[in-house]
């Protein structure tokens, strides 16, 4: 019997949550009964061994897989049924990798199309320039924000993959997402330029609520406030930074298995 209902119920204080989410292939259960809260403005990292069902959870909340059973709540509102478009009109972001998205653009180019598409005026992204003053002053806005300024005028594909990292999350933001999804941001790139992106993520504005997929623990426990750890689709525990690293639980089956590839 469940004893927690707040989570059936709407809270202001929650911007995302889950009930009973389960996704099975075959007989294979990839997640199972996930019961999840991800409050307004948090810096939540899941963390679990290879396959634990990090990436399965996190296309269920975007809308990329549509679930086995269970419920996704945005806010107080089922959007469960939701096509991945909705979503992101109603506030949940995630990123996608830019060189299939914009090839040919540069920084700005690529951030005041996702504007325009936004505002629904991306049909209209031939007009001359100055016809887009508002949009172009938020694009600017964003890429400083993202200290992506000195290469505003470059083309995307030609940056460092930290920057390209760095475009996809302003891509994202373009959408003013209320959560936004990370599924390993900093993955494929050198450790340095890791850090710099995880920095930039940090001083996102705090009325975005962030929930990141992390490898590394040194970036999960700098940039995190919670952690949630997956294993074998299930929930192990859940808890602040310190808590979870001490864990035996989460060392023996997480830290304690030498790595990850
Ligand atoms: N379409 C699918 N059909 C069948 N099994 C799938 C499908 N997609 C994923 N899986 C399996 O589900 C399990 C969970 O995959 P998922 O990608 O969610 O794990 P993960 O925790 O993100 O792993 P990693 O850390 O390696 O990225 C894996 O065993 C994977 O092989």
């Amino acid at each position: 019997m469940r004893t927690d209902t707040s989570i059936l119920s709407p809270d202001a204080n929650i911007a995302l949550s889950t009930e009973g989410l389960t996704k099975v292939w075959g007989s294979f259960v990839a997640n199972s009964d996930i019961n999840f809260q991800l409050p307004v403005g948090a810096r939540h990292a899941i963390i679990g061994p290879n396959g634990a069902g990090k990436t399965t959870f996190i296309n269920m909340l975007t809308g990329v897989l549509p679930p086995s059973s269970g419920r996704v709540f945005l806010g107080g509102e089922d959007v469960t049924a939701d096509a991945q478009e909705r979503r992101v009109r109603k506030g949940i972001a995630r990123t996608f990798q830019i060189n299939n998205l914009f090839p040919g653009l540069t920084v700005l180019e690529s951030v005041l199309l996702a504007i325009l598409e936004r505002k629904g005026m991306a049909q209209h992204w031939f007009r001359p320039l100055n016809a887009h003053a508002a949009e172009i002053e938020e694009a600017l806005d964003l890429i400083t924000d993202l200290g992506l300024e000195p290469q505003a005028g470059e083309e995307v594909k030609t940056l460092a993959y930290g920057k390209q990292r760095l475009v996809e999350i302003a891509l994202a933001l373009a959408t003013r997402p209320r959560i936004l999804l990370l599924d390993e941001p900093a993955a494929g790139i050198p450790a340095g330029e890791s850090t710099e992106v995880f920095s930039v993520i940090a001083r996102l504005p705090s009325d975005v609520s962030i929930l990141f997929i992390e490898h590394d623990m040194e970036l999960v426990r700098r940039f995190s406030q919670r952690i949630t750890v997956l294993v074998g689709g299930k929930v192990l525990t859940e808890g602040a930074p310190d808590e979870i690293m001490s864990d035996p639980r989460v060392r023996e089956v997480y830290l304690g298995e030498g790595g990850h590839d």
